[in-house]
């Protein structure tokens, strides 16, 4: 990215960090990646998650203001919907979130709409379906700690470093009975920032709200599955009770990205396992 916009994350939430930084360079737009993306932890931790996506936030817009940054892009997510009753999620869906992370994001949602109207600020908000994948170069990719999200889990018991796989409820109202999702890979995220950019600072865009996902939605067992093929290894797999939290079904329609901006994800779900399997098999510890 050139001088014209700043990637900041969500724990860059007081202003003794952020003012040097605005003060520095000539910022057009702001790139907010909240830090905290873990449902069931939000569930239990829901300080922490209004903590970071709301207050860290609400003060990084306050610096906006304060330095006359107009552009703003935020990623958000599919938990903003709650549990949607249509196969596939258009942005004008409800949104009745069912969890602490969700209810944080969709905060931060309102108050863009709130300063769009009352100070001008312009902005893209960015509904996350289910991120993964890693660069295919297999040099940079996903490495939380504690590990939580569904393909890193099954690649590391894939390659030995956990002993079985659980999958979290049998008994959801799907064709096989576990949660159904629309994974997308980070390269094809990446791509809808630059884009979510370039139409603010053209003065394309004043605020809009896009989901971004692939349109197809895939069971856990599928997902291992999946991981089973481009692996040619098989899976222990322990089946458990739901986990707090979680909707049945979360697919999105990504038409209205790829009508106003021509964004559409390339990559299927093996390719956003091979390219996971390629940086966790270089990344075994
Ligand atoms: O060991 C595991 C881990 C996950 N799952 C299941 O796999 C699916 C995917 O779970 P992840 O934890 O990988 O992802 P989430 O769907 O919880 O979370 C994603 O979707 C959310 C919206 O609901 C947020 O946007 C969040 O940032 C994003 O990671 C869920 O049904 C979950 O129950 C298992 O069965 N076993």
């Amino acid at each position: 990215m050139d001088d014209r916009a700043v990637f900041v994350q969500g724990d860059l939430g007081n202003k003794a960090d952020l003012e040097p930084i605005f003060e520095k360079y000539p910022i057009q737009a702001v790139m907010h990646f909240a830090a905290n993306s873990l449902v069931g932890e939000s569930v239990v931790n829901p300080l922490k998650y209004y903590q970071n996506n709301v207050a860290a936030t609400l003060t990084l817009l306050e610096t906006m203001l304060k330095y006359n940054v107009k552009n703003f892009i935020f990623s958000s997510t599919a938990a903003t919907y709650g549990i949607p009753n249509v196969e596939l999620i258009t942005e004008d869906c409800p949104t009745n979130p069912i969890n602490p992370y969700g209810r944080s994001k969709l905060m931060i949602e309102q108050i863009l709409a709130d300063f769009a109207s009352a100070y001008g600020l312009n902005y893209v908000v960015l509904r996350y379906f289910n991120a993964a994948g890693a660069h295919e170069s297999g040099e940079i990719g996903e490495d939380h700690n504690p590990e939580t999200h569904l393909i890193p889990l099954v690649l590391q018991h894939l390659l030995g470093q956990r002993d079985k796989i659980s999958v979290f409820g049998t008994d959801y109202d799907t064709p096989d009975g576990t949660c159904i999702r629309d994974y997308i890979h980070v390269t094809d995220l990446a791509k809808a920032h630059i884009l979510a950019l370039e139409a603010l600072l053209a003065g394309k865009k004043k605020t809009a709200i896009y989901n971004l996902g692939n349109g197809l939605g895939y069971s856990v067992k599928e997902v291992i599955e999946t991981c089973e093929k481009a692996t040619d290894r098989k899976a222990v797999i322990e089946y458990t009770d739901r986990r707090p939290g979680d909707p049945a079904r979360l697919v999105a329609s990504s038409q209205k990205i790829y009508e106003e901006l021509g964004w559409k994800a390339e990559y299927s779900l093996e390719q956003i396992i091979e390219s996971a399997w390629k940086w966790h098999s270089r990344n075994t510890k």
